[in-house]
């Protein structure tokens, strides 16, 4: 198998660069006119795969939303993820993972391996135990082919207050982030790839006022929450990412899911977005 950078670089040239979250508001699913229970959630969640998944080149189902229901809501995440692989979608799992390294081991089997039942992909994961703390992730995504989507730069608005904070060391949190991207990165960039080691920075982030802006560019893609519902736009992904947009994957969950329960309104959402992101050249 290819590498997951090459993966999603295919992926992106052939499908577009947009990333459709399956997240299963309870909100939405009444919505919908579902009840928010585990039928619901499973008709919910399916009836977006059969949508998208034949024409994104990645769904990001929110791992939240599919826990709530327990081990059932496990059960149709599971569906979630074989389903839309089969449809030819990558599966971007966001569960923002990240611990002492030997649980980190165990969450990285989980998600990383494909002989897992949850096997993905790719992931989210959280720095904040420490970088070295990720090393479990990047040696089991090595191994399996897999990604890992590092949250340097998120789209919340309460993100600079940590991720802009300076260290002893005079570098900024997110700065470290993405310099150790750079180093995961530089053997599949020397080969002239995308590599698998993604950045999170928000589609709706401001580069600080003081102090040099964030150089988002790691070899790597880069996961763009916000687009859409938090009011992130293809403008915004121009200004906050210039020449590099190209290995930019924008991701959107409410503003899609919020056309259904009307598949084609979805997949054509999912088309006309693509156009337009790939403007972005
Ligand atoms: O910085 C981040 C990281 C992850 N997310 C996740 O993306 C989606 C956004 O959903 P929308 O409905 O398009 O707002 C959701 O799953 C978040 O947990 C993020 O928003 N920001």
């Amino acid at each position: 198998m290819s590498t997951f950078g090459t993966r999603l670089h295919d992926a992106m040239a052939a499908r577009g660069r947009l990333c459709v979250g399956i997240d299963p508001h309870a909100a939405l699913l009444r919505g919908w006119g579902l009840d928010d229970d585990v039928a619901g959630l499973e008709r919910f969640a399916l009836s977006v795969v059969e949508a998208v998944a034949p024409v994104a080149s990645v769904v990001k189902p929110q791992s939240a939303f599919y826990e709530r229901f327990g081990s059932r809501g496990i059960a149709v995440l599971e569906r979630v993820v074989a389903e839309s692989r089969a449809a030819g979608a990558l599966v971007l799992l966001d569960v923002k993972r990240g611990d002492i390294g030997s649980t980190s081991q165990a969450y990285a089997d989980a998600y990383l391996d494909p002989a897992s039942p949850l096997g993905v992909d790719a992931i989210t994961v959280s720095p904040y135990l420490g970088l070295g703390s990720l090393d479990p992730f990047v040696d089991t995504a090595r191994r399996h082919d897999a990604g890992v989507f590092v949250l340097a730069l998120t789209s919340n608005p309460e993100g600079p207050e940590v991720q802009h904070a300076v260290g002893a060391d005079g570098v900024r949190v997110a700065d470290r982030v993405l310099d150790h991207l750079r180093g995961l990165n530089a053997e599949a960039g020397s080969l002239g790839q995308l590599g698998s080691f993604g950045a999170v920075v928000g589609a709706t982030i401001a580069q600080p006022e003081e102090g040099p802006a964030f150089d988002l560019a790691t070899g790597g893609p880069v996961l763009a929450p916000g687009f859409g519902a938090q009011g992130g736009t293809v403008d915004d992904l121009r200004r906050i990412f210039g020449a590099s947009a190209s290995h930019v994957l924008a991701s959107s969950s409410r503003e899609v899911l919020g056309l259904g329960p009307d598949r084609l309104a979805m997949r054509d959402a999912v088309r006309a977005t693509n156009d337009e992101l790939a403007a972005l050249g």
